[in-house]
């Protein structure tokens, strides 16, 4: 919550726009006090879970590389591993020259969700409630971060794994890979946020398929009902990861200021009701608007034959 607090305070102060789109969307977090949502209490108990890690690589070029990293439980979430999340999330809302997102899983499988160890331990309610908002908050704000972000599933993304892969804005499937939303056969349904990401994704009908069967979905169904942008095809051509910064690298190309504004106006017109969206993209717009980008564009006479 204090970092919460820090966080839309320095937004409020550098980044007009963004600061007061994030001010709209309940400051880029879902819960916070008001909702009985205690942040340090939540990471304090989380961290009793330890184990694995999430690794961040930021490169020159714009492009980060964000990988779940724990290949002895298929990379499943333990507690510590949600806190790193957080805290990635955190690195990335301040990273200016960001441009493009990858969110892998280490040893060719994406996440098999949360750590079975940890939900165990955490099965009572009032535990389960604080670790949903946790997650809710973190996955928000990773989907929200200004810049382009891709889900690489390599292997399976199972559960909350599954629900990860809807917190970014593509998903790329690498041929005989899974996504699952296994929650009915646990009992349960999506908590980090999955299931109000998916209904936008791929439909309500759609949705309503994949959770209420629990199907297993492959590159082919992924493909046809609009869960996932492509399947990388291609042996030779590099490796997965590779080939996903290709894929990438289309919508990256140009300024980090361009590329930005351009992820700010898609978002602010997916999350808010018309009217509020328009201002956001005004906004935005003021942003870039005889911006060094612009002004370049417009010396160079440029022809888009
Ligand atoms: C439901 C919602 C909830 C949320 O949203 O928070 C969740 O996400 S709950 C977790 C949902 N996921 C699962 O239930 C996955 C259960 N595991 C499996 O189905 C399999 O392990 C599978 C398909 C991921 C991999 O099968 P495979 O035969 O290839 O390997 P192993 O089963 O031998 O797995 C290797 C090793 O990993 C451990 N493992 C896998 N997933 C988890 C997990 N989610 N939590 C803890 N540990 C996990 C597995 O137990 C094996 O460990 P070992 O010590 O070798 O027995």
């Amino acid at each position: 919550m204090v970092l919460c607090a820090v966080r839309q305070h320095l937004l409020r102060g550098s980044r007009g726009a963004w600061a007061r789109f994030l001010q709209r969307q309940s400051r880029g977090c879902v819960y916070s006090s008001v909702h009985g949502f205690q942040q340090e209490e939540i990471r304090e108990k989380l961290q009793a879970f330890p184990g694995g890690s999430i690794e961040l690589l930021t490169q020159e070029s714009g492009l980060a590389v964000l990988t779940i990293n724990y290949p002895s439980r298929m990379n499943a979430f333990s507690g510590s591993m949600m806190v790193d999340l957080e805290e990635r999330v955190s690195q990335l809302e301040g990273w200016t020259d960001g441009k493009g997102l990858i969110v892998q899983g280490a040893s060719g499988t994406f996440c098999s969700g949360s750590d079975l160890n940890a939900v165990r331990a955490l099965s009572n309610p009032q535990d389960g409630m604080k670790m949903c908002m946790f997650m809710q908050n973190t996955l928000t704000r990773l989907l929200r971060l200004p810049m382009i972000s891709v889900a690489l599933v390599e292997g399976r993304a199972l559960g909350g794994g599954a629900e990860l892969t809807t917190a970014c804005d593509f998903r790329l499937m690498a041929p005989g890979s899974v996504i699952q939303f296994v929650h009915k056969h646990m009992g349960l349904v999506p908590g980090w946020g999955g299931a109000a990401r998916l209904v936008r994704i791929v439909g309500s009908q759609n949705a309503l398929k994949l959770l209420g069967g629990a199907v297993k979905v492959d590159p082919e169904l992924a493909l046809q009902i609009g869960l996932a942008e492509e399947v990388l095809q291609g042996e030779g051509a590099g490796t997965p990861l590779q080939r996903a910064e290709n894929w990438l690298s289309v919508y990256t190309k140009g300024p980090a200021p361009v590329i930005q504004a351009v992820k700010k106006v898609v978002l602010s017109g997916r999350e808010l009701p018309l009217s509020e969206a328009l201002k956001t993209e005004k906004d935005v717009f003021g942003t870039v608007w005889g911006g060094p980008a612009n002004m370049q564009a417009l010396a160079s006479k440029s022809k888009h034959r």
